[in-house]
């Protein structure tokens, strides 16, 4: 890896797309620019260099991009933006590996047809994730794509953890929990030791709470339990993703109301969360800013959501030395870390009021009192970083 080597990477969320630029043998973070906003209001685009400079800007208002619209104009931007930069490989999150994918992988032209079929346990994110690595096999096929997996971080919970009360032969076929988030875990567990070292044993849930949410358990930076399942729909309340939801719901919604299958997915995955309660907007910033009691009962339920799994993680665990916030919520949302901390007072929660502020560009923060007995943490999610490193040593073990 020279200096001007770069590893590129490409993290396609349900709503929006992110890319970093990171060059040299440290991965210094050269470039970095995001898509928000897909499908809803005015997607905007904004890059910026190495010293926060913005060096690309754009909003489309008529509400209509799309992944592939977006996708398209990223790799136009980074193509005229490349500054004599060679890229040595593109890093890509793959929300889903089923099965058979645990570790990062180098991504062919076969192993996108296989990932294809993992679609129905995604279908918010991996059509997303699997049509940029198309469009770079076809445009420059001799650079390496590395696809890094969201499960992969979850495959060694303990069996419990993992697997549904169904017969033995449908959790053969793969019908179990994976979980989700995973880069952005491993990154927080890769970080906490640095903020604190105590944290580098603890017992640790951490929120990542975005467009998708979810929470984990970790021990000693090992994944011992998720909020999300077989598929991202599970657990939280999301933008518009419904959570966990009673099996028979859906029994119900398609016997007595006679919805067909992509009904129902389009209710869970599209018109529920944030956007279904409150009828108003998936989005949290705009929930918060609204004083309609809708948006209020969105907001109160995900907090609810959240006090519940975190009893539950913090079961899974025997008890929790820590509390990390991250994701757009996590990470901006002062007002929503406020309200769960005050109802997990009952597990020795103490926020420091002074602390907990817009604490965005700060680094990792922490924001409970010297004598809370679980310390609670925010860490700006960072799931490019970790992409860029796997990627990298996949192309260096090469
Ligand atoms: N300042 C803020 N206050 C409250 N919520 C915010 C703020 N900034 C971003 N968010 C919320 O973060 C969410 C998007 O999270 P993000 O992690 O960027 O999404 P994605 O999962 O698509 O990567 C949206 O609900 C957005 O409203
Ligand atoms: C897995 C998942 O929900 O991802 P995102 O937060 O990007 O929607
Ligand atoms: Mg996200």
């Amino acid at each position: 890896m020279l200096a001007n080597d770069s590893v590129i990477v490409i993290n396609a969320g349900s709503s929006s797309i992110k890319f970093s630029m990171y060059s040299g043998p440290a991965l210094d973070l050269t470039m970095r620019g995001k898509i928000e906003n897909l499908y809803s209001g005015v997607a905007r685009f904004i890059a910026q260099d190495a010293d926060n400079a913005v060096v690309g800007e754009r909003h489309w208002r008529d509400g209509a991009l799309d992944h592939e619209g977006g996708m398209r104009f990223l790799i136009d931007f980074a193509q005229t933006h490349l500054d004599g930069h060679r890229v040595v490989a593109v890093g890509h999150r793959i929300v889903h590996g089923g099965v058979a994918h645990s570790k990062p992988v180098v991504l062919t032209a076969a192993l996108v047809d296989e990932l294809e079929k993992l679609v129905p346990l995604a279908p918010l994110h991996l059509p997303h994730n699997l049509a940029p690595v198309r469009s770079v096999l076809a445009m420059a096929p001799h650079v390496p794509q590395i696809g890094c997996f969201d499960t992969a971080f979850h495959v060694g919970q303990p069996a419990e953890a993992q697997e549904f009360a169904l017969p033995a032969n449908i959790t053969e076929l793969g019908v179990r929990r994976y979980g989700f988030h995973g880069l952005s875990y491993e990154y927080i567990a890769s970080v906490l030791p640095q903020a604190d070292a105590g944290l580098a044993h603890a017992r640790v849930v951490a929120a990542h709470l975005g467009n998708g949410a979810s929470m984990c358990a970790m021990d000693a930076g090992r994944s011992m339990a998720s909020t999300m399942g077989f598929t991202a729909v599970d657990g939280l309340p999301m933008g518009t993703r419904c959570g966990a939801l009673d099996p028979g719901v859906v029994l119900y919604l398609m016997q007595e109301l006679g919805m067909d299958v992509a009904a129902v997915q389009k209710l869970m995955y599209q018109q529920s969360g944030l956007l279904g309660v409150s009828g108003i907007s998936s989005d949290m910033r705009t929930l918060e800013q609204s004083d309609d009691p809708r948006a209020k009962a969105a907001i109160a339920l995900m907090v609810y959501r959240i006090g519940r799994e975190l009893g539950s993680l913090a079961a899974a665990l025997g008890g929790i030395d820590a509390l990390v916030f991250s994701g757009g919520i996590g990470e901006n949302s002062v007002s929503l870390r406020a309200a769960v901390c005050h109802d997990a007072a009952w597990l020795g929660v103490q926020l420091d009021e002074a602390a907990n502020v817009d604490v965005s560009g700060g680094g990792i923060v922490r924001i409970s009192k010297a004598d809370s007995k679980v310390a609670v943490w925010v860490v700006p999610a960072n799931e490019e970083l970790m992409i860029a490193r796997h990627a990298l040593e996949v192309v260096e073990a090469a």
